[in-house]
This record gives C-alpha cells, structure tokens and sequence, in this order.
C-alpha cells in the first residue's frame, strides 16, 4: 500500500509537485502519467525519501520510506537505471545490494533469471550494459529483497517490444499476487495494457485519477468513416462533441451506441466504430494535460 498525503514541492519560487495525494493498493498497478517536468519524477523521488517534500508527507505500508528499518525488503525501488557504478559487474551490483538488505546470495542467480540477465551478462562491467540491460539490472535491484510494493520510473525506457511485453507479465504477476505497484511511463499503450488505476499529472497537479476503465469509458468512442468529411459534419448536426485524431479518426464524446445510430441515421459507412481504448487514453492524457509541457519547455 502506498498513500501519497497532499505533497508539495517547491524549488525557490518553482512548484514543481503542488498538493499531490493518492493512493495505491495491493493488487493493483497504478499508472503514473504526465507530460515532461509535470512533476512525476519529483513525486516518486519524495515517497521515496529521495527528495524532503516542502509539505505533506507520503508512506509506505504505513511507515514513511525513513522510517523502514530495512527499506529493499519492503519496498523495491526503480528511479534511475544509470545510477549504478559502471566499473561493477551485474552480479557484484546485487551481491552488493543482497549483503546490505540480509539478503541470501542464493537469490542473487534467481532474480538474475527473473530479469532476463545470463550469466555471461551478469559476468559484465555494467559500463558495457545497454540502456536496457541497465533497466533489467535495476529491475533486479527492485526485486531483490522480495518486497511488496515495487516503485518504477520509467522501466520501460530502453527495452525492446519483447522486453515491454515481458516486464509487463512481471507486473502483472507481481500484483496479482498481492503486490503493490506504482509505475511511471510516457507509452500510454504500455500503461494502458498493464495498468488498473491511473493517476495523470500535468503541470505537478493531479488532473484525474481512477480506475483505467472508468477513466477511459468517459473517454469516449473511437470513430472512422470512408467519407471522414460527411462523418465531421453527421457529428456536428446530432451534436455529437468530436475531436479529430491525427490519423483521420474523431474522438467522440459519447457511447458508441449514439455515434453508430447517428452515422446510420446519414446512411454513413464506418470503417471503425469502437470504445476508444487506447486513442481515449492519448486524448485523455493530451487533454488533461493540454500546455503543461509547453510550459515546461519555456520555463
Ligand atoms: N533539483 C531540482 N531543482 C530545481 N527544479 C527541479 C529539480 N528537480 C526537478 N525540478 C523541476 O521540477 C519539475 C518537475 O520535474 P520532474 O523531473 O519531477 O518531472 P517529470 O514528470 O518526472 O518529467 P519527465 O517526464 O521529463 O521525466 C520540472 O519543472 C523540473 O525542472
């Protein structure tokens, strides 16, 4: 369990994070979505006790993350993957990370398998690792000490498609089991595919949180017609609210039962009549989140 209590985080006059709260349950996987400098990183570092928050405070089944008499066995932790010393191996980094959590080194070759990491791998400098052998390293890390609530930030960031697909069996595993699950990622598909719950931030505001489902119902109807043209001007007259997606689709903001009748109505013919899944998601996002990374990139 994780409950993130109204957390502040000021940078001289800069709010960077500005009375975030949420909560993440045993599970559940929680995606943590935002556009650039929207405040994530910030977030996962202060329940982490990375960064001291200005106000408001976050923890840990219970306990802020200082006050975890041995942190990794509770809580595995993922916030950058280039962190380790380039000049260690795979296998010293957790052999390392085992001695300091009490950690048998008999896990050490388990969790190696775990990560997709042989024993050649293990064997290399982690300067020679690619960007994505580094995250399953850091994956490895997390998942060391056997801990119930996993925090990722961008765990995905390097890996393959087959690395995304299988990093997201991990999580899913891992939750269903009864673990606790925050992760953070710009692949909206990928959040989409793997998350329960989702928390979007934009601007270090939460601008809308809950069930994945429930925040992608309201979300709307993916639609597409031959004639996209004469579909544009069928929504506008039944005063269906549409968006146009960048691939020729409109985003609309109704029941798929209400677009279909209305097309039919004008004897259109749909090539794509759907909820809008992950289309939602992406318009969801860009509309909650409308600015923020413009104003992140003029700051
Ligand atoms: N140590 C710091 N000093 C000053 N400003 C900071 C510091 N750390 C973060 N910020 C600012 O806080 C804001 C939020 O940054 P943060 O890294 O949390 O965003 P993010 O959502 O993780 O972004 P990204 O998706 O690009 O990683 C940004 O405007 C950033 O410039």
């Amino acid at each position: 369990m994780i409950e993130v209590d109204h957390l502040t985080k000021r940078y001289g006059p800069h709010t960077a994070v500005e009375d975030v709260s949420f909560r993440c349950e045993p599970g559940t996987v929680t995606g943590f979505l935002g556009p650039n400098g929207a405040g994530k990183s910030t977030t996962m570092r202060m329940l982490c006790g990375m960064t001291p928050p200005t106000s408001g405070g976050a923890t840990v089944v219970g306990r802020p993350y200082r006050d975890l008499p041995n942190p990794g066995r509770v809580i595995g932790v993922l916030l950058d993957a280039s962190a380790q010393h380039a000049g260690r191996t795979g296998r010293e980094v957790l052999a390392l990370a085992a001695a300091t959590m009490g950690v048998d080194r008999g896990r050490i070759a388990a969790t190696l398998d775990l990560v997709g990491l042989n024993a050649t791998a293990a064997r290399r400098r982690v300067g020679a690792y690619s960007l994505g052998m580094r995250q399953r390293l850091g994956l490895a890390l997390a998942l060391l000490g056997d801990p119930r609530v996993l925090v990722l930030d961008e765990p995905a960031n390097g890996l393959d498609p087959e690395g995304i697909f299988w990093m997201r069996g991990l999580l899913r595993d891992f939750a269903d089991r009864g673990g606790t699950v925050l992760l953070s990622s710009h692949l909206l598909r990928e959040v989409e595919a793997v998350a329960d719950r989702l928390v979007v931030i934009g601007g270090g505001r939460v601008v809308a949180q809950g069930g994945k489902d429930e925040l992608l119902a309201g979300a709307g109807t993916l639609v597409r017609a031959r004639d996209p043209h004469a579909l544009r001007l069928t929504l506008d007259r039944a005063a269906l609210p549409a968006t146009a997606n960048t691939d020729g689709g409109f985003v609309v903001r109704a029941d798929p039962g209400a677009v279909g009748q209305a097309a039919a109505d004008a004897g259109l013919v749909l090539t794509e009549l759907r909820a809008a899944g992950s289309g939602g998601l992406e318009h969801l996002f860009l509309t909650l989140t409308a600015g923020s990374s413009t104003r992140e990139a003029v700051r």
